[in-house]
């Protein structure tokens, strides 16, 4: 691990503590009950002390009874204290995952969708539960353990000195030796326990392709060629895991053995003192049960340093994510969208996908007139998703700009932008919950009456009223006991019912048959006039094509040719050729 990565896995520990504000109160509840226990513990021997030379060397029984009586206040006093900060703690640590998961999530709706494109699913997955799990139970346990060796370092420390200062200097002396080594382990381990979570995210991706591609794992008979891939990746994290037990084995046992070597040094040279009589046996005693206090938090952080460790890891990894830059984002002044004239221009848009290497836009300029039915036509892979995706700003263009009726989207405030663009996706996501909430998704207020105009429409209504629920039908994940074609109509409704004013119908009726999509798209003609001013259509079909009032043709990011179905079939030999080869005829 490089001295950079260091720092930063220790900044990231730090932003953590600082999180520990909003739960100040809890927080020093649980340190108040840390210090009260500290001081019933170092109460303790001193109890001891009393009770051996007051009462069983001067052989007075009340004292011993005494002191056996206070023994017990101080062992319930202990436990009382021992309850309160393990609770306060615990409700700290809950605390601030509760914090850092919403944090993490309402972030990660935020982050645009390069920054999804090149993220990976299950990495992120981990982040939100393994790695802030991590965090919590170093905030619950770890954490809380350190702060309390501590105290109990300093307080026994200074009560050893003040019974014994050279006997303490001795003991002591082990101290800094233990530091250097917890110190070495720590620079030394980091990132392997970087890694063990790095390897977790990956396992847990193939555990998350092979349940989403369950069909296609079994269509092609690849379970067992599956299982070897996970094996292989649960074999390393198995490896890394093993690498972090070596480590805490090659420095654990030396602190084990220095703590033993005090205790010879107590009793040889303390038994000395007491044999010259500059030491009383109670004395010796209560040393050395201080001793077992000493070497406790000097363990306690030895067992908390993985853990401290693994935490710092995993801290880095969260607030990556939270750290990660919004490329796309309101400008300081943004104007809200409110009517669209149903001008869209498109002024000599280059765009190329971050991390590509070729443009998937190549100096794209139209303008559509208002009303509009425009039809993007082109090869697969020509650019016709890329152009759609630059309206609803899902990207910004890398050179031009794209204007609704004069103003560069970059203008409008975000979320009144998207709010005002209709999309049927390609692909089609459906929630679990019932057909009517899948429908309402971006209405849930809608009436049931508003909804079944939609379905209707999307000529779904007829299949949803003959389910036995109807609309309260329950879908399964991501629209499970739906067929493609289902569930397209529905994503089509659900478009339908929002308060869109441009449209944007990427291959939407592609899962549906020629008659279904003829009579979608004879509706969808009726409310394009009432409230869409303009509306884009990534064509399949010739019934598409022919309808729309211009037509885009698309090549390898160029913007080739543009026309009624007519002139590009008089004027265009591509377009014929794609009409040909892709459309579908009806
Ligand atoms: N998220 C992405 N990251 C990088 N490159 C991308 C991304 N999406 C698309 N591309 C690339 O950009 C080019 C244009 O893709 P686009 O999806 O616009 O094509 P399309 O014409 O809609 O294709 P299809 O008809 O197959 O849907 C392609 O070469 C594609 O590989």
């Amino acid at each position: 691990m490089t001295q950079s990565q260091d720092n930063s896995s220790i900044a990231a520990l730090q932003r953590v503590l600082q999180g520990l504000r909003s739960h100040r109160y809890v927080a020093l509840g649980a340190v108040l009950s840390l210090i009260l226990l500290t001081i019933a513990t170092a109460v303790t021997p001193q109890i001891f002390r009393w009770g051996i030379d007051q009462g069983i060397a001067a052989k007075n029984s009340t004292v011993v009874w005494e002191s056996a009586a206070l023994m017990v206040v101080a062992a319930l006093a202990r436990g009382l204290f021992n309850f309160g900060q393990t609770f306060w703690s615990e409700s700290t640590s809950q605390g601030v995952a509760y914090d850092l998961r919403n944090q993490l999530f309402i972030k990660l709706e935020t982050l645009s969708f390069s920054y999804h494109d090149r993220a990976q699913t299950s990495q992120l997955l981990t982040r939100a539960t393994s790695d802030i799990e991590q965090i919590r139970s170093f905030i619950g346990t770890s954490l809380i353990q350190v702060i309390g060796a501590v105290i109990t370092l300093v307080t026994i420390s200074t009560i050893l000195l003040i019974m014994n200062w050279q006997l303490a200097l001795m003991t002591l002396a082990v101290l800094p030796i233990a530091a250097w080594i917890l110190t070495r382990f720590f620079t030394r381990n980091g990132s392997v326990f970087q890694r063990v979570q790095e390897q977790l995210g990956d396992l847990n991706a193939v555990l998350q392709e092979n349940l989403i591609g369950v069909r296609a794992v079994k269509a092609f008979v690849r379970e067992s060629q599956e299982a070897t891939r996970y094996t292989a990746l649960n074999n390393e994290l198995i490896a890394v895991s093993m690498k972090t037990l070596y480590a805490i084995r090659n420095t654990f046992p030396i602190i084990f053995l220095l703590s033993n070597l005090i205790t010879v040094v107590v009793i040889g040279y303390g038994g000395a003192q007491v044999i010259r009589q500059q030491f009383s046996i109670g004395e010796l005693v209560a040393f050395n049960s201080y001793l077992l206090f000493i070497l406790q938090p000097i363990l306690l952080i030895g067992f908390a340093a993985p853990a401290i460790a693994q935490a710092a890891a995993s801290a880095q990894r969260v607030y990556e994510v939270l750290d990660a830059e919004v490329e796309i984002r309101d400008r300081p002044n943004a104007i809200p969208f409110r009517t669209c004239g149903g001008r869209i221009t498109f002024e000599n848009v280059s765009f190329r996908y971050p991390g590509a290497t070729v443009e998937a836009l190549k100096n794209v300029s139209f303008e559509t007139k208002p009303n509009e039915l425009i039809a993007i036509l082109g090869m697969t892979g020509s650019g016709k998703s890329t152009i759609v995706n630059l309206l609803p700003r899902f990207y910004d263009p890398t050179e031009g700009a794209v204007r609704i009726d004069g103003h560069d989207v970059r203008e409008f405030n975000l979320m009144s932008l998207r709010s005002h663009i209709g999309i049927v996706f390609q692909e089609t996501t459906l929630f679990s919950g019932t057909l009517r909430e899948n429908i309402a998704y971006a209405k849930p207020d809608a009436t049931l009456a508003e909804i079944i105009e939609a379905a209707k429409t999307a000529q779904i209504h007829d299949f949803i009223s003959e389910l036995p629920e109807g609309y309260d039908t329950v879908v399964g994940e991501r629209g499970v006991g739906l067929s493609g074609g289902q569930r397209q109509r529905i994503a089509i409704a659900r478009t339908l019912l929002t308060n869109y004013h441009i449209l944007i119908l990427d291959d939407s009726t592609s899962a549906v048959d020629a008659k279904t999509a003829t009579q979608i798209q004879t509706a969808l003609d009726d409310l394009m006039e009432q409230k869409t001013c303009t509306a884009f259509v990534i064509a399949q079909r010739i019934t598409t094509v022919r309808n729309a009032d211009r037509i885009l043709l698309m090549d390898q990011g160029l913007l080739v040719a543009q026309g009624t179905h007519e002139e590009l079939m008089r004027n265009s030999p591509l377009y014929s050729a794609i009409l040909e080869s892709q459309v579908k005829p009806t």
